[in-house]
């Protein structure tokens, strides 16, 4: 068999998946590449890549989306890498800045403004706005950088009463049964062992790696998380293209 093209996220809470491949003989089955969220869901888009971690977005552009793991990159309440950062309150913005980097966390911030703070907000792609979109480890260490920070899973949250998931193992093919079995449980043992994982980071002041593992993402896709993509999804259709 061909190696499978696999893209992967390139930041932090990938970690864990990244360490169960490489303890795996699916290793030697696989192209792996790291890409940022947005990068990740324009290969699967484009079929520059064959499985990824796809932004849950991005599944409305793929034809025939193949979610292939029980793991996924989600959140119970606060995530503590997606945030709108600013200098106003949410009930004062009139623009919102989008990161490239992000599919996902701009439709959620989107969908919040919109539906929950029941703002009208003028979405810019670059230059100076109100508020702006973070993600990732960019965002680290950075909630006392602006007075308004807003964690955009923990409003989902308060919003919806359910889980969020950002991003979901999925293929745009089918893959043989037994690569996915084999793929899913190198996921499962990375996920067991964030503790080995947490030991190789340094150490920062500023950011809690272990509680960013251990109680902010939540890497179970299970049945909240399935019907929070749903009704994610659902909600994002209704939002008008934005260029870029
Ligand atoms: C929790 C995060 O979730 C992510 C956000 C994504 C998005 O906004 O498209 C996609 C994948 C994840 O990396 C994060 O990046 O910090």
């Amino acid at each position: 068999m061909e190696k499978v093209r696999v893209s992967a996220v390139s930041y932090t809470n990938t970690l864990p998946f990244l360490y169960g491949l490489r303890q795996s003989s699916i290793i030697h089955k696989i192209d792996l590449s790291l890409d940022v969220p947005s990068a990740c869901a324009h290969k699967l888009v484009n079929n520059e890549a064959d499985l990824g971690i796809v932004p849950v977005a991005a599944l409305l552009d793929i034809p025939t989306p193949q979610v292939v793991s029980d793991y996924c990159l989600g959140a119970s309440g606060a995530v503590n890498s997606v945030f709108i950062f600013s200098d106003k309150p949410i009930s004062d913005i009139n623009t919102l800045r989008l990161d490239d980097q992000s599919r996902t966390s701009n439709g959620l911030a989107r969908v919040l403004l919109r539906d929950y703070w029941k703002r009208d907000v003028t979405i810019v792609s670059e230059g100076k706005a109100d508020a702006y979109v973070e993600i990732g480890d960019r965002t680290f260490g950075k909630q006392h950088v602006h007075p308004y920070v807003y964690d955009l899973s923990l409003y989902w949250r308060q919003f919806t009463g359910l889980p969020f998931t950002f991003a979901v193992w999925a293929a745009n093919k089918t893959l043989p049964n037994t690569f996915i079995e084999e793929f899913n449980g190198a996921l499962a043992y990375g996920v067991a062992h964030r503790e080995v994982v947490l030991k190789a980071l340094p150490r920062r002041r500023d950011f809690d790696y272990r509680k960013y593992f251990m109680e902010h993402l939540d890497y179970r896709y299970d049945d909240e998380k399935k019907k929070a993509v749903t009704e994610f999804l659902k909600r994002m259709e209704t939002l008008a293209r934005v260029p870029g």
